[in-house]
């Protein structure tokens, strides 16, 4: 009788920590994350969300142990130039510029990703549909966030990192949010949202990161960055 080996987990972190201003952010975290699975990140401000998400994007590199994506090291550079194609990243930075329509937000991420098609469609999902002629100077928050949103959408990554995506939405968008993640899992995506407001993601890991109390870097800690043993 042949044993078939169980899947790798797509996203994997081995004893994973992270260092910013030379200070311990995260400790020793492991997780796995298959297709379609999802993770919640909550705490308290400082406790290390972003920095959770930064890590995952490859803007921080853990200070120790190992991100693995389909079992490579996200650090490998080949890997990495794969691996950052898998992702979409929002934050609370939304990069929409007043220059364009609200339309051409979405479609010159799309041209640069050699896609297209999908940027209407997205904002009519988002609600937006009616603004897409219109300059984004003229969206409030919730319909800026909104935008930020469709634009994930019609760019279509299968990893997404969210960064307070639920800020300044409206009951309904909200509800949206949680819709169009729902049905990205569905699709196999996997989402990582980190934030402090509820948010109702079925079936989804919950990491609570514990408070950071920022203090002065002593004489040890300097030694320890500089790994002398
Ligand atoms: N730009 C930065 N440069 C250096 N250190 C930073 C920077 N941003 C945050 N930090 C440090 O990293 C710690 C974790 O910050 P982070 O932004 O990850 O927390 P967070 O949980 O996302 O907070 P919030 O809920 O306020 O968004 C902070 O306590 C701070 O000491």
């Amino acid at each position: 009788m042949s044993v078939r080996k169980p899947p790798l987990p797509r996203l994997l972190l081995n004893n994973v920590s992270c260092m910013r201003n030379a200070q311990q952010v995260l400790s020793n975290v492991n997780l796995s994350l298959h297709d379609g699975g999802a993770l919640v990140l909550t705490g308290a401000n400082g406790s290390g969300k972003s920095t959770f998400l930064r890590m995952l994007a490859g803007f921080s590199r853990p200070s120790a142990g190992e991100i693995l994506w389909n079992g490579h090291d996200i650090q490998k550079s080949t890997i990495f130039h794969q691996y950052k194609l898998q992702l979409n990243w929002v934050t609370l930075k939304d990069a929409i510029t007043d220059k364009f329509t609200v339309l051409d937000n979405i479609q010159w991420f799309e041209l640069l990703e050699g896609k297209h098609g999908k940027a209407m469609p997205a904002l009519e999902v988002m609600g937006l549909g009616k603004l897409a002629k219109e300059k984004p100077k003229v969206l409030s928050m919730g319909q800026r966030k909104r935008l930020q949103l469709a634009r994930m959408l019609a760019i279509d990554r299968p990893i997404w990192l969210l960064d307070e995506p639920s800020v300044a939405l409206d009951d309904e968008g909200v509800k949206l949010l949680e819709y169009i993640i729902a049905e990205h899992r569905k699709q196999g995506g996997i989402v990582i949202v980190a934030t402090h407001l509820p948010i109702e993601i079925e079936d989804s890991m919950i990491m609570r990161l514990p408070p950071r109390f920022p203090r002065r870097m002593t004489f040890v800690d300097m030694l320890d960055r500089m790994d002398i043993s």
